[in-house]
């Protein structure tokens, strides 16, 4: 469950004595359920990462508050974010973000590798995320020797490799072909169903918003909800 309060943020560019500042998020607040798929729609430019980049912790939040499970993270300091992060909340992000010099197998252990996991455990774990995906045949080719369905699938392994119950994903299908979205799309579903996953998603593209159980849109950095109700 994540609960956002009051979230506004903005950002200083420019010198010195020539700031500009520009407000990005104004007064946010929503909730994602358990279990929910929630996509978030909205135009280039109206904050869309920005609020998830808030959400995952990588930027702080200059007003507000994010709860992500009971805990307030928008209060945690780095460090101890970063842990919360391994443990709770699994990534997919529009360019793979593999790492090119690790085989598939190597990439979806990663996490296993950064939790301090044995590796008999995480040989186990590694290879049945591979085999639910379908991709344990490739576990040795790089990710330059996948398609980009794969190297997606691949991506979705190592976020879901450490049981996270939550996955913010930021146009997941932004650089696959219209079949290979579809197959994700359901993958996804399939997910939320089976194991109660519970999504946060950004998108662009109306297939993917639909998805959602609710879709909220991003406007002037305020949120307006049932686009597609
Ligand atoms: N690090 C930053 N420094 C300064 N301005 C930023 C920064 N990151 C984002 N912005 C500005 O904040 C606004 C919102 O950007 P954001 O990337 O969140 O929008 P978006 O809805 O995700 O856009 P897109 O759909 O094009 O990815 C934009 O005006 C952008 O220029």
């Amino acid at each position: 469950m994540i609960t956002i309060r009051n979230l506004s943020h903005d950002f200083e560019i420019g010198k010195k004595g020539n700031k500009t500042i520009i407000p990005v998020l104004k007064d946010v607040s929503l909730t994602v359920g358990e279990g929910e798929i929630v996509t978030i729609v909205g135009r280039s430019g109206s904050g869309k990462s920005t609020l998830l980049n808030l959400v995952s912790g990588f930027i702080r939040p200059k007003q507000g508050e994010i709860i992500i499970n009971g805990t307030t993270v928008s209060s945690l300091n780095e460090a101890k974010f970063a842990d919360f992060r391994i443990k709770h909340l699994g990534f997919i992000f529009q360019s793979f973000q593999l790492i090119p010099s690790m085989t598939a197998y190597e990439n979806v252990e990663l996490p296993l590798v950064l939790q301090g996991m044995s590796e008999s455990r995480r040989k186990q774990k590694t290879e049945e995320m591979l085999a639910k995906v379908g991709l344990l045949e490739y576990r040795d080719h790089y990710p330059g020797e996948l398609s980009g369905g794969q190297q997606q699938r691949v991506s979705i392994s190592r976020a879901l490799v450490v049981n996270p119950p939550i996955i913010l994903a930021d146009e997941p299908t932004g650089s696959l072909d219209s079949e290979t979205e579809k197959e994700l799309l359901d993958f996804i579903i399939q997910l939320n169903k089976e194991l109660g996953i519970t999504f946060l998603i950004i998108t662009h593209d109306e297939h993917v918003a639909r998805v959602g159980h609710r879709t909220i849109e991003l406007r002037d950095g305020r949120v307006f909800e049932g686009v597609y109700a």
